[in-house]
């Protein structure tokens, strides 16, 4: 059985609690593992020891902290297989995925911060030959780290880098739900020598451990990502206590298919950004809009694709969709999917739990399901639902189609195919999405700003913008 521990002051030690939380394989349903269940004085312990960190952290050099980061890159890749192994038991996906998807792109997190520390250069504002303004970033201090099941060791390390890049110390909690690769990575902040206590790595879930970080007077701003719900509620302890705030929440994204689109192409990518990672990804693509004109010709090559899409054993090659990742989403996802035929869905694919014979009999896996004919502005439509579950619209007018795209609480992340290029432009700029692909999904450069506006969150990650979030800007000004 794994018996997960705390990453605190350079240490894997036992939660103070003493308390542990079953940890469940999604594909077999059974407990396979236990991890801490930290509380406050675990908390407030790799607090203590992140704040002892710091001094000597900060006063390394970019060039010194980012060597460290990028040796944690060289031992994540070196590793790729275990790691890979251990995220796709932990959260149920396909073995395959975690192997290109979740732990190269952790790797590259490390590599990408690493070196981006050297290249963060000051601002200077020269005031007509009468002073010189020089603008210092400071790091913000201890900041705390939060992250979801769905892609664990990839958006864990997303926040981690760039805060230990810039010269903060950390205080990181995984989800309760798939904490695995989060400890083999505190393995490999010991193998390649971060010091003792700039990385703290507690488990433990979110009421008890989360809350505290949240609480926590010594954390100077938070990483966030996960449910609205949550963020909300984070946002309403962190608020008062003025603390920095990154929120990266959910998302219910168009997915926009004009008639002069390259309809194979559109296709295939639409199955991806429907489906991948059992459709647990807040950037897929829930909603199809489809151009009247091609509608029921790209509804035949989507289903006539979906069909070769393999649900079983996340272990085997042949394996396209994985498990969900528990039994409380695997309901929460049927209950959406009931809750579409009452809303007057035409079930076109999927919805029903799928049995995998033999070790998997009791995993959570869930046919990868479409409707059609169901309202822009029904619940199906608005709310997330963060499974496989998609819907097809048809549209006359681009005006239509971006009244329907726009209409939900969310704003994360759209895409949108079509030949014409004034169009693309047109239709991208009156999104209101943090993000937007044109002719393409998740494809994704390091450098951008990430993050969604209206309830899929506040401020945005990635590049520069990470780098900002942790520190404090200090504006000196020199008369000349
Ligand atoms: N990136 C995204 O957009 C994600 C969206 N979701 C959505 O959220 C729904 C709920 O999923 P959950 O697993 O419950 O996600 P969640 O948002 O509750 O969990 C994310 C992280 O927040 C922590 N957390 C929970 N309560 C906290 C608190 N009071 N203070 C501090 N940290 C806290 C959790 O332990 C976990 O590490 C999903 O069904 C899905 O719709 C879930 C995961 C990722
Ligand atoms: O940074 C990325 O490429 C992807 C981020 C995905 C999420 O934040 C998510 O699914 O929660």
């Amino acid at each position: 059985m794994l018996q997960i521990q705390n990453y605190l002051n350079g240490q894997l030690v036992p939660p103070l609690t003493s308390r542990y939380l079953d940890n469940v394989e999604p594909a077999t349903g059974q407990v396979y593992g236990l991890i801490p269940d930290s509380g406050p004085d675990d908390v407030a312990a790799a607090v203590a020891a992140a704040e002892a960190a710091l001094p000597a952290w900060r006063a390394l050099s970019a060039e010194d902290r980012g060597r460290l980061l990028v040796r944690i890159a060289d031992l994540i890749d070196a590793n790729l297989e275990r790691l890979a192994e251990a995220e796709s038991r932990d959260n149920g996906k396909p073995l395959s995925l975690a192997r290109v998807m979740d732990i190269p792109r952790a790797a590259s997190n490390f590599h990408f911060f690493g070196t981006a520390a050297g290249h963060f250069a000051t601002e200077a504002h020269v005031q007509d030959g009468v002073a010189v303004n020089y603008t210092v970033r400071h790091p913000v201090g201890v900041v705390g780290c939060i992250s979801p099941w769905n892609l664990p060791l990839y958006l864990f390390t997303w926040k981690i880098a760039p805060a230990l890049a810039v010269g903060c110390c950390v205080v990181a909690k995984p989800s309760e739900i798939t904490p695995a690769t989060a400890f083999l990575l505190s393995e490999l902040c010991i193998e390649a020598g971060l010091p003792a206590g700039v990385l703290n790595i507690i488990h433990g879930n979110g009421p008890n451990c989360g809350q505290a970080i949240v609480e926590h007077p010594g954390i100077k701003a938070i990483s966030f990502t996960g449910g609205t719900a949550t963020g909300r509620h984070l946002a309403r302890t962190a608020a008062p206590m003025f603390k920095k705030l990154s929120l990266e929440l959910g998302g219910k994204n168009p997915n926009i298919i004009f008639a002069d689109c390259d309809l194979a192409t559109a296709v295939r990518t639409s199955i991806r950004s429907s489906f991948a990672n059992q459709g647990q990804i807040c950037l897929c693509g829930s909603r199809l809009f489809i151009e009247r004109p091609i509608y029921e010709q790209f509804k035949a090559e989507f289903l006539q694709q979906l069909a070769e899409q393999r649900v079983g054993d996340p272990q085997e090659a042949s394996t396209t969709q994985g498990a969900l990742v528990s039994e409380a989403h695997l309901h929460k996802v049927l209950a959406y999917i009931e809750l579409a035929k009452e809303e007057g869905g035409r079930l076109l694919a999927g919805g029903q739990r799928v049995q995998v014979p033999g070790r998997c009999a009791e995993g959570y896996f869930l046919a990868p399901t479409v409707f059609e004919n169901l309202p822009f502005d029904c619940r199906t439509n608005q709310e997330e639902i963060f499974g496989p579950v998609v819907t097809l619209t048809p549209f006359d007018t681009e005006e239509e189609v971006l009244s329907m795209a726009n209409s939900t609480d969310y704003g994360l992340s759209a895409t949108l195919w079509t030949r014409d290029i004034q169009r693309a432009h047109r239709v991208a700029h009156a999104l209101h999405s943090g993000i937007v692909w044109i002719n393409t999904w998740l494809h994704r450069d390091l450098r951008t700003p990430f993050g969604g506006m209206k309830n899929s969150g506040v401020g945005r990650e990635g590049g520069l913008e990470a780098l900002r979030f942790f520190t404090e800007a200090q504006n000196v000004c020199v008369k000349l």
